[in-house]
């Protein structure tokens, strides 16, 4: 399809990049787990919340801003940690923290970035998170939260939905792995070089890309002693990303977390679990004001951003959106995807009568009664809207 503008909502930036990266690169963006059932779902789920907006409010003067871990931001909308930039463009990374600079909300740095974490933070830049995994060589770990305190990140986000990788089956048809020109730079260093599969930041050994994921992590990881370890090793606030029940929102505040991420990791691990949207109102319940809650999956307006807002999300977060971006112009793609978000959802606030993002609060939705989506039978195509 040809475009005379650049794309102006987030599924016109789905098909670009889909017509521009390579078929494998774009697989192993897109894929979700298995059926794809929850994949799907978080993006349909929105639509079972509607929205309950007030009129003639004065909305000349409306402002994004935000505290998240008790310092500002200028948006709540950030950037999830993705694994990979420079499979969308050869600047990766960077490209992605100048776009995230720009616009002012949080990015989290994967551990599997193609950019080392001493080159992502940009100054005047909004904070920096890094995503860590738990390997069975904790030393591993260990070495990558030291060097993410030094370089400057604000906080550890651990990604607990992942002790192996979820089953992605175009993946796995594709054998997909990392192409080797790309190297997982921070596997780079002489401390982390050793661990099997990851010598010299290649993703040598696997038959597929999970394998050395799955022979490197460790598995025995539980709350008990992953997080008791992770506060003994560094005093940055520590962010569990994976919970999706209220019996772990109450065991991320038992073992001291600042806040927890409610992600089912894009549908990319655990097929058939709850869309984020619906798990949301349970983990801001279990909450309350003991750690702060922050949200992902499946956003691609910004009434989403709202809707998660109004639920009670304090940050929002976005992944395939902004490799879309960035496959399509790089820098300039990266800030379009996170600028035509950023737009929406000022345009919801003020067609909702909201001009403060503390104002949006649960009476700005209606709450669904439960209705699943039903799928065609034998596929995994929603047989309608909701
Ligand atoms: C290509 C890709 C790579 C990802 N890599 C990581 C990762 O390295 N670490 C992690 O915690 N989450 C990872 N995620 C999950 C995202 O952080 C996030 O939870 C999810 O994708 C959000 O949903 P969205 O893509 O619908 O915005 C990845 C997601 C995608 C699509
Ligand atoms: O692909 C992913 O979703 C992911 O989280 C991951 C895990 C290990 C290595 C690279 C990416």
């Amino acid at each position: 399809m040809e475009y005379a503008s650049d794309p102006v909502c987030i599924s016109d930036l789905e098909r670009v990049a889909k017509g521009i990266m390579p078929s494998g690169a774009w697989a192993y963006y897109d894929s979700g787990a298995n059926d794809e059932q929850t994949k799907h779902e978080n993006t349909l789920a929105f639509n079972n919340y509607r929205l309950h907006p007030r009129m003639l409010r004065d909305v000349s003067t409306i402002s994004t801003e935000t505290t998240i871990l008790g310092q500002r931001a200028r948006t709540p909308l950030g950037v999830a940690p993705c694994a990979m930039h420079k499979l969308a463009h050869p600047e990766g990374e960077l490209a992605t923290s100048r776009a995230a600079a720009a616009t002012g909300g949080i990015m989290i740095l994967s551990t599997y970035s193609t950019t080392a974490l001493e080159k992502v933070i940009q100054p005047g830049g909004p904070q920096y998170w890094m995503q860590l995994y738990v390997y069975q060589q904790r030393s591993v770990s260990e070495r990558l939260v030291r060097r993410a305190e030094s370089a400057g990140f604000k906080a550890i986000v651990l990604t607990i939905d992942a002790p192996v990788l979820g089953r992605r089956l175009v993946d796995a048809r594709n054998r997909f792995a990392p192409p080797p020109h790309l190297r997982l730079e921070n596997f780079l260093q002489t401390e982390v070089a050793s661990m099997p599969g990851y010598e010299g930041g290649e993703d040598a050994h696997g038959e597929t890309f999970g394998e050395t994921f799955g022979a490197n992590g460790d598995q025995s990881l539980s709350w008990e002693n992953g997080i008791p370890w992770l506060r003994s090793i560094t005093s940055l606030p520590i962010i569990a990303k994976g919970v999706m029940t209220a019996e772990d929102t109450r065991l991320a505040i038992q073992h001291g977390c600042a806040g927890v991420i409610v992600s089912n990791h894009g549908g990319r691990q655990l097929d058939g679990t709850l869309a984020t949207i619906d798990a949301l109102p349970q983990v801001v319940e279990a909450a309350g004001d003991k750690l702060e809650v922050y949200f992902d999956g499946g956003v691609r307006r910004g009434s989403d951003v709202f809707k998660a807002l109004a639920l009670g999300a304090r940050a929002v977060f976005v992944a395939r959106p902004v490799l879309w971006g960035l496959a399509y112009k790089g820098e300039k793609g990266a800030k379009l995807a996170l600028d035509i978000l950023q737009s929406e959802l000022e345009l919801t606030m003020m067609l909702s009568g909201t001009r403060r993002i503390e104002e949006i609060d649960q009476s700005y939705v209606y709450q669904p009664v439960a209705r699943w989506v039903r799928y065609a039978a034998g596929t995994n195509k929603p047989v309608a809207k909701l």
